[in-house]
């Protein structure tokens, strides 16, 4: 599957996603379990997402002790999820732990890292004790990242490029506050579009409103992926 597009499962019920679910093609993109539809609908989604042919991310950015964080990693993994994550700030032996469980027993999900939410710039990151920029802050958690084992990150596309000179082309860039021209911002803030986004050097797009929220989602999906083609 070689679309970079990922499209966000922001809704209440398995019910309510599956009208949009059952239009998109498992070979046009990849779906993103988040954590209402999850502790809505629970693990039973991800085998209705699986029976239909998708890769699914299960975005629950878990950040615990290692021992806890260790734990739902494999069980995340057990439901055979293509992504799972956990944030960066939970340090370095957390996500070794994350890391290991899924060598020790094999397990072919990737597991990335996030860095400095989509949602947050300078000033919201400094409200929470930390004075760097965001951008700086999530070059340094990437980097911490790559130390602790990860395959990659979720960053904003404004730090993809940075990411991949620092961490190598290898290293995933997974991108939300995604952003066509006809879309609102919402409460992202650290923002591109679809194109630049690619450009800018991000390996995955994390898409939900833009597409989920339109009056046509299958009309703004085509328009992302001829932006895309551009
Ligand atoms: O930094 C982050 C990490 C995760 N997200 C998630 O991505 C989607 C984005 O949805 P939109 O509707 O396109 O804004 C959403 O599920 C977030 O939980 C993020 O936005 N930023």
């Amino acid at each position: 599957m070689s679309s970079p597009l990922i499209i966000a499962l922001d809704h209440a019920s398995l019910d309510a996603a599956l009208p949009l679910v059952d239009q998109l093609d498992p070979q046009r993109c990849r779906l993103k379990v988040g954590k209402e539809l999850f502790v809505r609908s629970g693990p039973q989604v991800l085998d209705a997402l699986h029976r239909r042919g998708f890769e699914v991310f299960l975005d629950l950015k878990f950040h615990d002790i290692p021992n806890t964080v260790a734990a739902a990693v494999h069980a995340a993994a057990d439901h055979g999820v293509w992504m799972v994550n956990v944030h960066a700030s939970g340090g370095r032996h957390m996500m070794q732990a994350a890391r290991d469980v899924l060598v020790r027993n094999s397990l072919p999900t990737h597991l990335i890292a996030v860095t400095v939410l989509t949602s947050m710039d300078d000033e919201t990151l400094a409200e929470t004790g930390v004075t760097r920029s965001a951008g700086k802050q999530a070059l340094a958690l990437a980097g911490l990242a790559r130390e602790s084992g990860m395959a990659g990150v979720v960053c904003s596309a404004r730090e993809a490029g940075a990411v991949a000179a620092q961490c190598g082309q290898d290293f995933l860039r997974v991108t939300p506050g995604i952003r066509p021209a006809f879309a609102r911002r919402d409460d992202q803030h650290r923002v591109m579009t679809p194109g630049e986004a690619m450009q800018a050097g991000s390996t995955h797009l994390v898409i939900g409103r833009p597409v989920t929220r339109a009056d046509d989602p299958m009309a703004a999906l085509v328009a992302i992926e001829q932006e895309l083609l551009e």
